[in-house]
């Protein structure tokens, strides 16, 4: 199961989960959001996470050139998009270089038919709960929504997981379901992860399979 950090705003916990070597880790570039990193962290700083976890910028609609000014400035792999982008706008992205993961809203049903456009230009899409802001709504929406998941595109599941569901998730078997990410569940403050928490939760998800 691969592991996404998300919402890195501060610097000791930045390092102490670059530590565990999660997949990704997540810098919030949406000026709205409690996790919005650019004023509290240099380019430098995310720069030196090592090489071998992908650093993910989370863009709310922001233009395609802001993203590639932010992610060669930030020293960005991957790319995700939690607003209302378009598929162009990921078929850019992913022309440029950049890991392409298109987040969607999951409320109360799934449109799989509206994710069609974007199969051939993202790496990964992202499933988050529905809420009042864009995401980090800390809820967790119905994970049986995702078993007629039948797209070629993996992707990973949010929306308010915490410790209390690592065993639910790490028994977890749904069609497309390659990993997934970990955002207000694992804070102190907004931004401020608790290193011991996600380490936790790392050990219950890349323990091997019993079934
Ligand atoms: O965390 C934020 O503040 C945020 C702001 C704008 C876009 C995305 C954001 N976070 C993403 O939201 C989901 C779910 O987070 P949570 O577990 O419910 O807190 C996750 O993918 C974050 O990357």
């Amino acid at each position: 199961m691969l592991v996404k950090v998300c919402g890195m705003r501060d610097e000791a916990a930045l390092a102490a989960v670059a530590a565990l070597a999660p997949d990704f880790l997540g810098f919030i570039f949406a000026p709205a959001s409690p996790r919005y990193m650019e004023d509290v962290l240099a380019p430098e700083q995310v720069q030196q996470v090592p090489t071998s976890i992908w650093k993910v910028g989370v863009f709310v609609n922001a233009t395609t050139e802001t993203v590639l000014a932010k992610a060669r400035q930030f020293g960005l792999g991957a790319v995700q998009l939690h607003g209302h982008e378009a598929p162009a706008q990921c078929e850019e992205l992913g022309e440029a270089g950049l890991l392409v993961m298109k987040a969607f809203s999951v409320g109360s049903a799934v449109d799989f038919a509206a994710l069609l456009p974007y199969v051939p230009f993202c790496d990964f899409f992202l499933f988050d709960t529905k809420g009042a802001a864009p995401g980090g709504n800390g809820a967790v929406f119905d994970w049986a929504l995702l078993e007629r998941y039948d797209l070629p595109v993996p992707y990973l599941l949010a929306g308010g997981l915490a410790l209390e569901h690592a065993a639910e998730l790490a028994a977890l078997r749904l069609p497309g379901l390659v990993g997934v990410d970990l955002n207000s569940g694992f804070e102190t403050a907004p931004g401020v992860k608790d290193a011991h928490r996600v380490a936790q939760m790392l050990q219950a998800l890349r323990l091997p399979a019993t079934t």
